[in-house]
């Protein structure tokens, strides 16, 4: 039983291909699956009695498999079946449970409840007494597991097909899919970790890692560790946080154009003017925290467009912006828009979360890392990352400031690309608000960093 950060995520789609490729037979995975479930029940359960739920396709398959192992281990266990098994390997593993097979609408509730309903094959909604019945014996469980997936989410994008009273745990097997770490569903999965059934999982998209940060080097100096400009504008408090944030991880922070007082010393200070980007030393460029919506912010985005240097695009110049024209950059651009900016500046992209992410970063050639409580890195290769943990806290003013300067000295840092740059820059976001706790505000955020670089293994 595996922690998800890091591993490799396949949709319903390329779990079917992995499992072909594994030259393994269907039967023998879902011995292994029923087997590996069943040994994680009997640790977690207490032995406790189990009921097992199971569906008409393989994931009641591997309910079966695993309610007959339990059974072997001397943990008492029922089975409760939504209709006859309607797969082969289904069967097989009906065949292979000696106990009854209760129908679900008659079974009593158990203090474990096993939800192997429906997995990676759900196509539509549940029928309203299963999700009612499901309902009724979750409540009365003191322990809800999921196999795979919870029953009623769509493994691909994550949508809610059907209302689900949540997992404590979820196990998934062979690999993470999209649902494990996309809203609506990821909440209801409650803790996730993956069951090795001997499958090489392959794909451009996998959770986000914990970040591996290096201290500096014996011999660096304040520039070799990165220069990153933050471009201010009409809320110098936006750029002020970012630039703090930017502080903690590069060697060298030049706020230009920046109205405020109220800095960290070590931040330098430089006034606005057409040249004020003319150095070669910066490695990249944050633009778009308080910038505002006016001729001069638009002046200074264009400013930053035609330099040669690394860019971070955040909050007001992403209204400003035509993605179109980071086209012929040779640089590196990273783009972080929420929701609401990214259907600003993509009105035409659709489909999932993942879909969006990867297709503006392929039409754009930025890497975009769209935020929310279920962020998304992509990067224009179509590479895609999942941030697998968030702190609703971090939904307080300046908080995507701080982002934006983490991820601007990051990118600005030697030896990276605009995808470490971004995935590292997420993690040791949540994870400063980790450490921050409840009711922090963005600038505690700055204050946290140090530990959360250390997290990282700086
Ligand atoms: N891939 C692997 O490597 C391994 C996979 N394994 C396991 O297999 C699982 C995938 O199995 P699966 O493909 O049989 O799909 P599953 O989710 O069991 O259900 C499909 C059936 O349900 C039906 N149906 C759908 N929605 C419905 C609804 N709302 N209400 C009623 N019926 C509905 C659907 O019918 P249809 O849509 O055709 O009408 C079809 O009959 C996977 O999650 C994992 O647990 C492991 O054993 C080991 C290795
Ligand atoms: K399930």
């Amino acid at each position: 039983m595996r922690p998800i950060d890091g591993l490799t995520v396949l949709t319903a789609a390329e779990m079917r291909t992995a499992e072909q490729a594994s030259g393994v037979d269907e039967a023998a995975l879902m011995d292994r699956a029923g087997a590996a479930i069943a040994e994680v029940v009997r640790r977690i359960g207490g032995g406790q009695e189990v009921l097992v739920l199971c569906g008409p396709g393989n994931n009641g398959g591997d309910g079966y498999v695993a309610a007959s192992a339990l059974r072997q281990a001397g943990i008492p266990v029922r089975v409760a079946a939504l209709s006859d098994p309607r797969t082969d390997l289904a069967r097989r593993a009906r065949a292979g449970w000696a106990g009854p097979v209760e129908p679900i609408a008659e079974a009593s509730a158990a203090p474990v409840l096993l939800d192997a309903l429906f997995g990676t094959g759900l196509s539509r909604g549940l029928d309203e007494p299963v999700v009612e019945s499901l309902h009724a014996l979750s409540i009365r469980a003191v322990l809800t597991i999921a196999v795979d997936l919870p029953s009623g989410v769509a493994t691909d994008s994550g949508a809610l097909l059907s209302a689900y009273p949540g997992a404590a745990l979820t196990l998934a097997l062979g690999a993470p899919k999209p649902a494990h770490l996309l809203l609506p569903a990821a909440p209801l999965c409650g803790t996730v970790r993956v069951l090795d059934i001997g499958i090489a999982a392959r794909s451009q998209a996998s959770v986000l890692p914990v970040a591996s940060l290096r201290s500096p080097a014996v011999d660096a100096h304040k520039f070799s560790r990165g220069m990153v400009a933050v471009v201010a504008g009409r809320m110098p408090g936006a750029s002020a946080l970012a630039a703090s944030a930017a502080a903690r991880v590069a060697g060298y922070v030049l706020l230009i154009g920046s109205a405020t007082d109220r800095l960290p010393h070590a931040i330098v200070r430089r006034r606005w003017a057409e040249d004020a980007l003319f150095d070669p030393r910066i490695g990249a460029v944050v633009i778009g925290p308080g910038l505002g919506p006016d001729e001069e912010a638009r002046a200074k985005l264009n400013a930053a467009l035609a330099s040669d240097h690394a860019l971070v695009i955040d909050g007001d110049a992403l209204r400003l912006l035509d993605p179109a024209r980071l086209r012929s950059r040779a640089s590196p651009a990273i783009l972080t828009p929420h929701e609401g900016e990214f259907a600003h500046l993509f009105p035409d992209v659709k489909g999932s979360k993942i879909d969006r992410a990867r297709t503006a970063a392929g039409e754009s050639g930025a890497t975009v890392v769209l935020k929310g409580p279920d962020t998304i890195i992509a990067a224009p290769t179509g590479e895609v990352r999942l941030a697998a943990r968030h702190v609703p806290w971090l939904a307080t003013a300046g908080s995507g400031d701080v982002l934006a300067g983490l991820t601007g000295a990051l990118l600005a840092g030697p030896d990276t690309t605009a995808l470490a740059a971004a995935s590292s820059a997420v993690w040791l976001h949540t994870e400063a608000a980790r450490i921050a706790g409840p009711a922090l505000i963005a600038d505690d955020l700055t204050l946290a960093l140090p530990a959360a670089i250390a997290q990282a293994g700086a």
